[in-house]
């Protein structure tokens, strides 16, 4: 009882965290999260552990932090197996690995892990939910970008913390470390809902294939933008759908701000937001490698939507068109103009 006592002590102070799937935002998390004391395992491919392993892990982010990791801060895995030892689970694998990804979590994970998605897309929180019953399970949800620089280099091109669902633990006070910090909140569906609605410009960065920074500065590009997040306000207002954006702005205001001239844009939104000049979506990486992109968890989800409401969206669905068509050619972004997204 004595021993059973100290152990939990033990994983109160010092969790285990595996991070199911490390990529960018995998391998930026697990970075701090070890770097600020935490016991970490990356789960990943054997080609990222080899770049791991020849380059080191470093992150750096948009404030100028720049860190480079010992290697003996944080292991690595290729083996499944590894989530056995898990106290915390963040899942960070794309939408479409998801099941996958629970089916492991099921075999390997003992049953006490709490499982964190810290993934786009409203639906991978029940996807987890559905293969690990009775398993404390939270949504999480990550408001800035991560890009790979190469060489090992995850970087945080983008501002905002890390949102957690809360439950019996407060989880985010025990992962909120220096350069990383999150926070717990007892409806996360209007936020990822919310998020959602960021991301559809992440299905347009992926099509023009300009850095984010640069895109969001053009008024023809912000114009569409608006044209598209206002076409998905108004379905998931008529699904009675309740959202909450990342940023303090009322969802209404939204399609305004983007439309207003560059100028009074940069002044509204620059309290709200920083990017930097790495930024790119995350979709951008999935055309260039000939991945599938998690368009269905985006513009599919509100046609999919508006369809069951008798709508039509008709922006989203041709921004849908042009990413499955892009998919489908396997050339990387196809570099279109604002002009040739509306068709
Ligand atoms: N990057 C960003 O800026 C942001 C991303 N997000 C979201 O976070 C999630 C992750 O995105 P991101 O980090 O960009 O994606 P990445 O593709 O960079 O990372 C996911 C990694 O998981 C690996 N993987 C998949 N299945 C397994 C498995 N069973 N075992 C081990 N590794 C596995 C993938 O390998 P492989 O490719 O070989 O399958 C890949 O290396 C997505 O839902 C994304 O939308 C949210 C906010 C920002
Ligand atoms: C860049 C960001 C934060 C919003 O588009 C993102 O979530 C992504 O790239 O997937």
């Amino acid at each position: 009882m004595a021993a059973r006592k100290a152990q939990h002590r033990q994983e109160d102070v010092f969790p285990r965290i595996v991070i199911a799937g490390a990529g960018r935002v995998g391998c930026f998390v697990g970075g701090l999260l070890a770097h600020g004391g935490h016991h970490v395992t990356l789960l990943l491919r054997e080609r990222m552990r080899e770049a791991i392993s020849r380059n080191g892990l470093r992150v750096s982010d948009f404030t100028g932090l720049e860190l480079e990791l010992n290697s003996d801060l944080f292991g690595m895995a290729t083996d499944p197996a590894a989530l056995a030892e898990a106290d915390v689970i963040l899942v960070t694998v794309k939408s479409g690995d998801t099941a996958a990804m629970a089916e492991q979590i099921a075999r390997h994970a003992h049953k006490d892990a709490v499982v964190i998605s810290l993934q786009n897309g409203v639906g991978n929180p029940g996807v987890l939910r559905e293969a690990l019953p009775g398993r404390d399970v939270r949504a999480g949800m990550v408001p800035f970008n991560v890009v790979s620089r190469g060489d090992g280099l995850f970087h945080r091109a983008s501002s905002g913390d890390i949102v957690i669902g809360n439950g019996r633990r407060n989880w985010a006070r025990a992962l909120s470390v220096p350069g990383l910090h999150m926070r717990q909140r007892r409806k996360m569906a209007p936020l990822q809902w919310g998020k959602l609605l960021f991301n559809l410009n992440t299905s347009l960065n992926a099509l023009s294939g300009v850095p984010l920074r640069e895109q969001i500065a053009r008024m023809t590009w912000r114009r569409l933008m608006a044209d598209q997040t206002a076409e998905a306000i108004s379905v998931l207002k008529a699904a009675g759908i309740p959202v909450r954006l990342p940023v303090p702005l009322p969802v209404r205001l939204l399609p305004i701000v983007l439309r207003l001239p560059t100028f009074l844009f940069r002044h509204v939104a620059r309290p709200l937001l920083t990017i930097d000049p790495y930024a790119r979506g995350s979709m951008v990486e999935d055309l260039e490698r000939g991945r599938p992109t998690e368009i269905d968890e985006l513009q599919e989800m509100i046609v999919e939507l508006a369809r069951q409401q008798g709508q039509r969206a008709p922006i989203n669905a041709r921004v849908a068109a042009l990413i499955r068509e892009a998919e489908a050619k396997g050339s990387g972004p196809p570099q279109l103009s604002p002009r040739e997204v509306r068709g």
